[in-house]
């Protein structure tokens, strides 16, 4: 699987990206900063006040003083509690906010997606990408990234707190830090690859168990399923395997980290002996100062073994920014330079992955109103063309504009306003029939459901028990492919977009059915600009233009009359359509 067909963006970029996320709401950021640093200032009296107790207990003082200081000490402590819950709170909202916002871009990026390039990319990645990244990331973000921000304030403030009562407690604590440097850096440097590869081979799992699935009826009945198992489990072994390589450098980390403080302390200790004996600080001073590098202790292991987290997210932050990003770079605002129901292929050429052109140079133009018939042989190119037509597929070179926009480079909500396409792979959705005609027009009026059903001559809804309301689909009622074909066109009715693509809309008919089809697509596309994949050469003879397509080129083109005195590709085809018709 080649996992560099969707690009992931760059650690600056996804930065940059999460910022601004971040900052739509820069008020209440505010908000959160200045809680969180006020717990932090909060923390910082306990260690102050125990000082003072020490100094009073060391003279002999008086027990009332005590008394009061420890009642301070516990409103601290509290107030200190109260806030961090508040600010940790505050952030964690704001970061499922942002994050709620890019998981819609994600998907959105996802769909918008040309299909080859899904394809080329291996459907596993993009699910991985979906699924895996986004809970990923989601737990890193509102389970760590609040207690990471918190903590990172208690040791600004801490630091800044030992520099107050000393600047040499503050140069002692700093003696741990190139340890403790050295160590997140080595750690780092040597997890990053390690993260980015497990992601990876989850993908390949993923796309594995797809494969398997998809493809279950084959493996079964080819004896497969074993060798598809053994797959699947390499699959996860080579992920597993990973993964642990980055648990055992977590665990080394961590003994690293256990070192750093040990120097830290003992390093404070010294230097608070040393000034308490040159009479430079009291007892209760250097026992504060303790205390505040004690204090550092949680929140450093939390921000140093919480970058290993944070490191994992950014890995799926930086596949997720990746999917958008790159749906930017291939649908960019989109170009329009006429509004009417036009057509208008310039030159388009577009080849599947791996493959041959599958259209070469096709230009063609279908004006508002026009119905265009494509006819050919199989492997043509018409599907294909119908795909570039909708969007689905990205020219390689030239443009698709459809209704005035590049089909390539529209949003799809603005592209899906002007065209609609019925497909050979009909689906009825689960539901009532009255809901599955609504997802063509969810504000649809009641008169209008039996309206549209009316004129593609579906007469069978009158038998259903419960009328529109019957339950079709899966676990419903069973459609035939011919009505399944014409919910499809009612639905098309429904939408009423000026412009249609109809795919072998009528393939699926027998002879019986194919009259009745062809009416109902008469209805549908009645009033639009429509294209029609015809392989019934009946709905090439009553288009206004027949464009016969051969190895992903036109070759013929014209009224269907003229085309059969012409005497050329399409008046053979014709001839052999109709001798088949009558045999
Ligand atoms: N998803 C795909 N991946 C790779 N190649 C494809 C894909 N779909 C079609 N092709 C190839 O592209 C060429 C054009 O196929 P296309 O489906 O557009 O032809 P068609 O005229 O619609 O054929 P048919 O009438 O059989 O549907 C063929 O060579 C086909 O094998």
């Amino acid at each position: 699987m080649s996992t560099d067909i969707l690009p992931i963006a760059t650690p600056r970029e996804t930065r940059r990206a999460m910022w601004r996320l971040l900052a739509q709401r820069p008020g209440r950021l505010a908000l959160t900063v200045f809680v969180l640093l006020a717990a932090a200032c909060c923390g910082l009296a306990a260690p102050a006040i125990l000082g003072i107790m020490v100094n009073i207990a060391a003279g002999g003082g008086d027990v009332m003083n005590l008394l009061w200081l420890a009642i301070g000490l516990l409103v601290a402590g509290g107030c200190g509690a109260l806030l961090g819950i508040l600010g940790q709170n505050l952030l964690a909202r704001i970061c499922e906010e942002a994050l709620a916002g890019l998981r819609e871009e994600v998907f959105a990026a996802a769909v918008r997606k040309p299909l080859a390039q899904l394809e080329k990319a291996g459907i596993g990645d993009v699910v991985a990408r979906v699924s895996g990244d986004v809970e990923a990331v989601s737990e890193a973000i509102s389970g760590v990234l609040p207690a990471f921000t918190s903590a990172a304030f208690t040791i600004a403030v801490t630091l800044l707190g030992l520099g107050v009562i000393d600047w040499r407690f503050a140069v002692a604590v700093l003696i741990a830090a190139p340890l403790q440097v050295f160590t997140l850096r080595w750690f780092l440097k040597r997890t990053a690859p390690i993260y980015r590869t497990v992601r990876i081979t989850e993908a390949n799992r993923t796309e594995q168990i797809i494969e398997t699935v998809h493809g279950s009826p084959s493996v079964l009945a080819l004896g497969l399923g074993s060798r598809h198992a053994e797959l699947v489990a390499t699959a996860s072994q080579e992920n597993i395997g990973h993964a642990l390589k980055g648990v055992s450098y977590l665990t080394r980390f961590y003994n690293r980290l256990n070192l750093a403080e040990l120097i830290g302390l003992s390093a404070v200790l010294v230097v608070g002996f040393w000034l308490h004996s040159e009479g430079i600080v009291t007892i209760g001073a250097a026992t504060a100062a303790a205390l505040y590098f004690y204090r550092l202790f949680d929140p450093i292991g939390l921000v140093l073994g919480q970058f290993d987290e944070l490191q994992k997210a950014a890995a799926g932050l930086g596949r997720m920014f990746g999917l958008t990003m790159s749906t930017a770079k291939t649908s960019p605002t989109a170009e329009s330079r006429a509004t009417d129901s036009s057509i208008v292929l310039d030159n388009v050429s577009f080849a599947y992955p791996g493959q041959g052109p599958a259209l070469h140079g096709v230009s063609l133009t279908v004006r508002p109103g026009e119905r265009v018939a494509i006819v050919g042989a199989s492997g043509a190119g018409k599907t294909t063309l119908a795909k570039v037509i909708m969007g689905l597929e990205h020219p390689d070179s030239g443009t698709a504009w459809v209704g005035g926009l590049d089909s390539a480079a529209a949003a799809p909500a603005d592209l899906h306003s002007r065209i609609a396409m019925v497909s050979q792979e009909v689906h009825v959705f689960s539901g009532t029939l009255a809901e599955d005609l609504k997802l063509a027009k969810p504000d649809a009026s009641p008169a209008e459901l039996p309206r549209v059903l009316a004129a593609v001559g579906a007469t069978w809804m009158n038998t259903l028990d419960d009328g529109l309301e019957t339950p079709v689909g899966a676990g419903g009622h069973q459609l035939t492919p011919e009505q399944a074909q014409q919910l499809a066109l009612a639905r098309l009715m429904l939408k009423d977009p000026p412009i249609a693509v109809l795919d072998e809309a009528t393939a699926e008919a027998g002879t019986g059915s194919a009259t009745m089809l062809d009416q109902a697509a008469e209805a549908a596309l009645a009033g639009r600009t429509s294209v029609v994949i015809a392989h019934r050469l009946s709905q090439a003879a009553s288009a206004d233009t027949v464009v016969v397509m051969e190895q992903g080129r036109i070759i013929e083109s014209g009224p269907h009359q003229e085309l059969l005195a012409g005497g050329g590709r399409y008046a053979t085809l014709w001839e052999a359509w109709n001798s088949s018709l009558s045999r």
